[in-house]
């Protein structure tokens, strides 16, 4: 201790213990305000003496320094590997900070909009870091969009570049030239290709046109990082699925992807390098944040093109993964795929993004994954809450734990609240696992608002709260249970049918692939339940036994009075359109 330290310590320590002996009766927190003379009657905390927030203690929190960190730490460690590619984190550090360069070069300021349009290829976990480091901000589009839709997402963000996968190619053409039809000035092409083509296309480039290496090549490793001046600046735009209506331009800050980046590491358990195997798509919510988050911890990325149970089996024992995410759609098709086959280890898998049937989750740890289910929205940055596993539930049977764990939990660290309440009075629902309420979040991972759309972002926090359009239960134990999307819930004769409840019946038939619950209108009850099913190969059973098969395990009102075999239709991030279902049932008419 350097004398001047010592004696200044000293200067304060010595009134202060005389003032702690005229105050020997107070508590501790008491004794602290009243030696440090900041608190309660005396003065306000702001005015404590001796304090300054500089930059040896107050950085913007930014996800880029997770990689800065891990080109360190976990320098020649494997960072990612995509086919017969792989890389380490000292590699990936400079890859990242020469494709910033190139962007800068190119005229990509700070505040621009970089879009991507592209698989789980190597290239979209670098472009995570490197949007950020040019000081620009990600716009990661759906890579199942038609022309359309990309036109229409790439006019609203007004992206200035659009990386582009070689194999989706002719679509982000299609939406360029749409683009020029209505004058706006169409984002300059870099397309992605090195990993899949051997020798580059580049000699098939229009004019203006980049390829991604050669491009990036052009970056120099010295460039030097545009930090966010603030925190709350903008990282990424991630467009919702548009299940429920058009997409809308969700905004992430540094300090949002940050702080959710190591929550998300948090609820799923994941230490100091993995293996995580990229089936949840980067381009929703930047992969529930972990694109950020396994830097964190030094993580292998093991990227993949196509996800199929196939692969997923394959990749597994290959790379001993530890680590893997999906929704719901996923798992399911995991259970029941032929290449399914028993786990060689523990693999840990989140999903989330629809409501899990627990027969799903349970059918999954059979197979040896252990499964932690999370709840969120785009808005929330992905994972918002997630159920929270307590030791005493081990010894319940599997299809006990299985319901426990469909429920969809608590906030994770990262969030102040969540909490279900009225959407009308804004009041908290009694924790009776019966009264159902909105979902509201509170927190600081929650979006910073719609792009360009101040009217539905201020709708969105009306009352201080964030309002899902969820609702749900709030069970004694605290933990939330998702009942239905405000938009899908049905109501027949008065009574509120949760469409969650009735498919999770359905489900739990031995033919039942997949189910959608809708509304019918109906003159008499007002709507009863529709049910949409797609039975498994094999199995031929008619409506009626659907129909007496839920008679006989939910309350008659909630058992389907329809039943139609077909196809699910799904959006883009696998989510059933309801609202699809729900024409063809009203197109149906009454059944009274
Ligand atoms: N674990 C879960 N259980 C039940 N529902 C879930 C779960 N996770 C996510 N969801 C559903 O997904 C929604 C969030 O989805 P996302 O943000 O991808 O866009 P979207 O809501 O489908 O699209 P849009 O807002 O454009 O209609 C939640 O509001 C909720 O309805």
């Amino acid at each position: 201790m350097s004398y001047r330290f010592f004696k200044s310590s000293w200067s304060w320590v010595v009134p202060s213990i005389k003032r702690l002996h005229s105050f020997g009766s107070l508590t501790l927190t008491q004794r602290y305000r009243h030696i440090s003379g900041f608190a309660g009657e005396f003065e306000s905390w702001k005015s404590m003496e001796g304090l300054r927030r500089c930059s040896a203690n107050h950085v913007p929190l930014s996800p880029i320094t997770f990689l800065e960190r891990a080109a360190k730490v976990y320098r020649d460690s494997t960072s990612l590997i995509y086919g017969s590619y792989n890389y380490t984190w000292a590699q990936t550090h400079q890859r990242c900070l020469k494709l910033a360069s190139a962007l800068s070069q190119l005229g990509i300021s700070p505040g621009h909009v970089v879009a991507t349009f592209s698989p789980n290829v190597p290239a979209m976990y670098e472009l995570h870091f490197a949007v950020p480091m040019a000081g620009a901000v990600l716009c990661t589009l759906n890579s199942r969009l038609d022309s359309a839709m990309v036109s229409v997402l790439l006019t609203h963000s007004e992206a200035k570049v659009i990386f582009v996968d070689h194999k989706l190619l002719e679509i982000a053409r299609g939406a360029l030239d749409l683009l020029a039809k209505t004058n706006k000035k169409p984002p300059i092409l870099i397309l992605i290709s090195k990993w899949d083509i051997d020798d580059t296309t580049q000699t098939s480039l229009e004019p203006g046109t980049y390829e991604y290496e050669s491009f990036l090549e052009t970056g120099h490793v010295g460039f030097e990082i545009r930090r966010p001046e603030s925190e709350w600046d903008p990282i990424s735009i991630n467009y919702t699925s548009g299940t429920t209506s058009k997409p809308k331009g969700v905004v992430y800050s540094h300090r949002g992807a940050y702080l959710n980046s190591l929550a998300t590491l948090l609820l799923h358990g994941i230490q100091s390098m993995p293996v995580y195997l990229w089936t949840v798509p980067m381009f929703h919510c930047n992969g529930w944040c972990l694109a950020w988050g396994l830097a964190a911890q030094g993580g292998k990325n093991i990227c993949l093109r196509n996800v199929s149970p196939k692969e997923i089996f394959e990749n597994i024992a290959l790379h001993n993964v530890t680590h893997m995410g999906g929704a719901p759609t996923v798992l399911n098709m995991i259970v029941n795929s032929p290449d399914r086959k028993p786990l060689p280890h523990k693999v840990d898998i989140l999903t989330g993004g629809s409501p899990p049937p627990p027969q799903i989750l349970y059918k999954m740890e059979e197979l040896g994954f252990r499964v932690t289910h999370l709840y969120g929205l785009t808005e929330t940055y992905g994972p918002g809450t997630y159920c929270i596993w307590k030791p005493e539930w081990d010894s319940l049977p599997l299809a006990e734990q299985s319901k426990l764990k469909a429920r969809q939990g608590m906030q994770h660290v990262g969030l102040e609240e969540v909490d279900i309440r009225d959407p009308v009075t804004s009041k908290p629902v009694p924790a009776d696992g019966k009264t159902m309420g909105e979902i509201m979040f509170r927190g600081n991972t929650v979006m910073s608002g719609y792009f360009k759309d101040l009217q539905a972002t201020e709708e969105a926090f009306s009352g201080g709260w964030f309002r899902s359009g969820d609702l749900a239960v709030k069970h004694p134990d605290g933990y939330i249970e998702v009942k239905d999307r405000l938009k899908d819930i049905i109501i027949s004769g008065g009574e509120n049918i949760s469409t969650v409840e009735v498919e999770t019946v359905l489900y739990s038939h031995p033919a039942v692939l997949e189910a959608a619950v809708v509304a019918r209108p109906d003159n008499h009850w007002g709507q009863t339940p529709c049910a949409f099913v797609k039975l498994k190969e094999g199995f031929d059973v008619d409506a009626q036994e659907l129909i007496r098969f839920c008679r006989d395990n939910l309350p008659h009102y909630m058992a389907p009075k329809t039943v139609i075999f077909e196809e699910l239709p799904r959006t883009s991030t696998g989510k059933i359109q309801k609202y699809l279902l729900r024409e063809k049932a009203k197109a149906l008419g009454s059944l009274s």
